[in-house]
């Protein structure tokens, strides 16, 4: 069973912190045993002492975006095995983390069979995002993270609505609106006070695609996910040409491609990465299980079934 994880993420002081606590709170009443990946900048974590209860790996100094991408990776994986008794996880990103990263991390050909992302909940502080566009006019850096924190969201939570009027909450909304997909749902809040069939809802689809007609079960799933990462497994059936014509098919809605794949007639394993619409492929010493991990907005499982089977049966 894969263990499902949420993302918290948002700005520095957006409420990140607020809305945790209320969902380990609803977690816990239904029975679920939460562990907590915090990450905070500092070599301290100051907020430590607040879930003294929770199974909790921390990671410091540093950002998982960056130097301990591969860090948390490790940890998470010594931690999985060490573990039995934590049923769901919760990672709450640093304020200046992109949450695309952390999916990044998860979806890694050695986690994506134990852990599986349920949702991405954005947290925007409605009382300073616009000042912060002027705030963070010299720094690009920041402006950019601002806007990637509210593209991946599966959720976006404004919050504080307390200490704004109707008239800048108009003006915030049109921001984000701007920015965000246009299917994730904004919901308003005042100290994190959304409901939590609305915080634990599953809109982040993490799924397997199997090629081998004994595993090939048909579950379909009519919820709609505004995201998705999904392994297929079991193809060896592709040449480099196709590969890559196969991945450019999907256009803009295959954010990132990954894996390890062994091309027809080789049996070399080479590693690739597919990003911004450029395939980079490697060959690897070390043996690999080959796989295509797939990462995305709206991609449909049945199409890419469709469009996969049809082509192992061309080159059949
Ligand atoms: N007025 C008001 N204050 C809030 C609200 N939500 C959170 N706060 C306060 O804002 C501060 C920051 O909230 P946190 O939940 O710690 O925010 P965070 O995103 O975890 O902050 P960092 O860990 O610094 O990134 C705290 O003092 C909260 O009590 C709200 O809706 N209204």
């Amino acid at each position: 069973m894969k263990i499902p994880v949420y993302i918290v993420t948002g700005f520095l002081g957006s409420g990140k912190t607020t809305v945790l606590k209320k969902m380990l709170r609803s977690l816990k009443e239904q029975g679920k045993r939460p562990a907590l990946i915090m990450n905070e900048l500092g070599s301290e974590n100051v907020e430590k002492e607040m879930f003294e209860d929770e199974a909790m790996i921390e990671l410091l100094n540093g950002c998982i975006c960056c130097t301990i991408q591969e860090d948390m990776r490790n940890e998470l994986q010594l931690f999985l095995s060490q573990t039995t008794n934590v049923d769901v996880i919760i990672i709450e990103g640093t304020g200046i983390a992109n949450p695309a990263e952390i999916v990044e991390a998860l979806t890694h050909p050695e986690l994506i069979d134990l852990v599986k992302i349920v949702s991405i909940i954005g947290m925007v502080d409605a009382s300073r995002y616009l000042e912060y566009q002027s705030l963070f006019q010299s720094s690009k850096e920041i402006r950019t993270m601002l806007k990637q924190q509210i593209e991946s969201s599966a959720l976006l939570i404004m919050n504080k609505m307390d200490l704004i009027d109707q008239k800048k909450e108009k003006k915030v909304r049109a921001k984000i609106e701007e920015i965000k997909r246009r299917e994730v749902p904004i919901v308003y809040s005042t100290y994190g006070d959304v409901s939590e069939e609305t915080l634990l809802e599953t809109r982040f689809l993490t799924d397997v695609i199997s090629t081998e007609k004994s595993t090939h079960h048909h579950h379909h799933d009519h919820h709609h996910h505004t995201f998705q990462a999904i392994k297929i497994e079991g193809i060896n059936s592709f040449t480099q040409k196709d590969f890559e014509k196969w991945l450019k098919s999907h256009g803009p809605t295959l954010l990132r491609a990954k894996g390890y794949i062994t091309f027809l007639g080789e049996d070399k394993v080479n590693s690739f990465q597919y990003a911004a619409n450029r395939l980079e492929i490697e060959s690897i010493d070390i043996p690999k299980q080959t796989c295509i991990i797939l990462i995305g907005t709206n991609l449909n499982k049945d199409v890419l079934d469709q469009s996969l089977s049809e082509f192992v049966q061309q080159n059949i």
